[in-house]
């Protein structure tokens, strides 16, 4: 059996990944792309690497062009997921890429995006850590609607989630600071993307506490932690079109020996087709992961410092989103979780 699907923002960075990832699944077929200023436009005009797609024409972005498919992928802007899916048939498995849908209080949305809150859903991180013995994986099977987590947020709860559950790190004075390719900023801000900006420069934006995904990353971790976090969170845009590269750290609780840190990692993610904690003394580089929707995490204590470091590596576009979302779909529909989803990335 396969599952038509309907890809809604496929002009974009996010939908064009999607496609490209969708392209190799077994049982998603796709059958509708849509877009906004580029509708009318046959696809390869503005996705000329996506040649599966040949002779197919982005549609408007409406109710009639999504309907009626069993799937419908969500690559739009912040803001417009909310209002379209209203529309959609309940039996339909919605999986938003955007933000309309991660956070749980409506106070955090109204202060990092504004408009109207449609309310969360079911999160799509599935080795989000998120109680004792569970993981958000748990919540997915059956459901019909999935809100993808930011990238940032992703490569942040995945790289602190397993200390703050086991206990090996303190909740307070969380610290991230992450490397990220321009791509994560979508096709559309072009100003962010002009070689003159980004090509030999890195420069932090969002800082103390302004990014929008500083409450999504405050929601994880509080989950994992059963307790409320405090985290600091500064991006940093470097010039690698893809990637994030998440360097998280935290005190040290009292008592624990770095084999204590190594085994909470290591278990947390023994049995992850995806997310993998490396040997002790490695760590990842953007380049092991870009194409591939794996999260690579190194983990080593700093005892002059008394702080666990963890570098963790994930492709903002793949684990960061498109992947992430299919992952999730996959999930939800009792499929098996790795199908069409690519673990090896392309080097060099
Ligand atoms: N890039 C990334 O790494 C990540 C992105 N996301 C999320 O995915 C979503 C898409 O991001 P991304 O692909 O990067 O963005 P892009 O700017 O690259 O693409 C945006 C897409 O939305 C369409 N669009 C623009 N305005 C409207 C509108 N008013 N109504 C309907 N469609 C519209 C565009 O169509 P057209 O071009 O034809 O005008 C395009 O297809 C965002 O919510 C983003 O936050 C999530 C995680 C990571
Ligand atoms: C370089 C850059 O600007 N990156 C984006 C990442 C956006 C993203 O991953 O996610 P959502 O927009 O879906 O929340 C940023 O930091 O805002």
């Amino acid at each position: 059996m396969s599952f038509s699907v309907a890809v809604a923002g496929a002009s974009g960075y996010a939908g064009g990944e999607l496609l490209r990832l969708l392209a190799g699944h077994p049982e998603f077929e796709v059958r509708t792309v849509t877009a906004n200023n580029n509708a009318g436009q046959p696809l390869l005009a503005v996705h000329p690497h996506l040649r599966s797609y040949a002779g197919m024409v982005l549609s408007p972005t409406t109710t009639e062009a999504l309907d009626g498919h069993d799937i419908v992928f969500l690559a739009l802007p912040h803001g417009k997921s909310g209002a379209i899916t209203e529309t959609l048939d309940e039996n339909t498995l919605v999986v938003d890429c955007g933000a309309d849908h991660r956070l749980t209080d409506e106070a955090d949305w109204a202060k990092f995006y504004g408009g109207e809150f449609y309310g969360a859903w079911p999160y799509g991180l599935p080795e989000l850590l998120i109680g004792d013995h569970r993981q958000q994986r748990s919540n997915l099977p059956g459901v019909k609607r999935i809100a993808v987590p930011g990238c940032n947020v992703t490569a942040i709860s995945l790289a602190l989630a397993p200390g703050l559950r086991a206990g090996v790190i303190q909740p307070v004075d969380l610290v991230a600071v992450l490397a990220v390719g321009p791509s994560g900023a979508g096709k559309s801000l072009r100003t962010n993307l002009l070689a003159s900006e980004v090509l030999g420069s890195a420069s932090a934006y969002g800082i103390a506490g302004a990014h929008r995904h500083n409450p999504e990353i405050v929601q994880n971790l509080s989950l994992s932690a059963g307790a409320r976090v405090s985290v600091s969170f500064t991006p940093v845009l470097i010039p690698s079109a893809r990637g994030i590269l998440a360097t998280s750290t935290a005190r040290l609780a009292a008592g624990i020996s770095a084999h204590d840190v190594r085994s909470a990692w290591v278990n947390a993610y023994a049995d992850e087709p995806f997310v993998h904690v490396l040997p002790e003394g490695q760590l990842p580089s953007l380049s092991d992961v870009l194409g591939a929707n794996t999260a690579l995490i190194g983990v080593a204590v700093d005892e002059a410092a008394d702080r666990v470091v963890t570098v963790t590596a994930i492709d903002n576009l793949v684990k960061g989103t498109a992947g992430a979302a299919i992952q999730s779909a996959n999930i939800a529909l009792g499929l098996p979780e790795t199908l069409g989803l690519p673990i090896d990335g392309v080097a060099p």
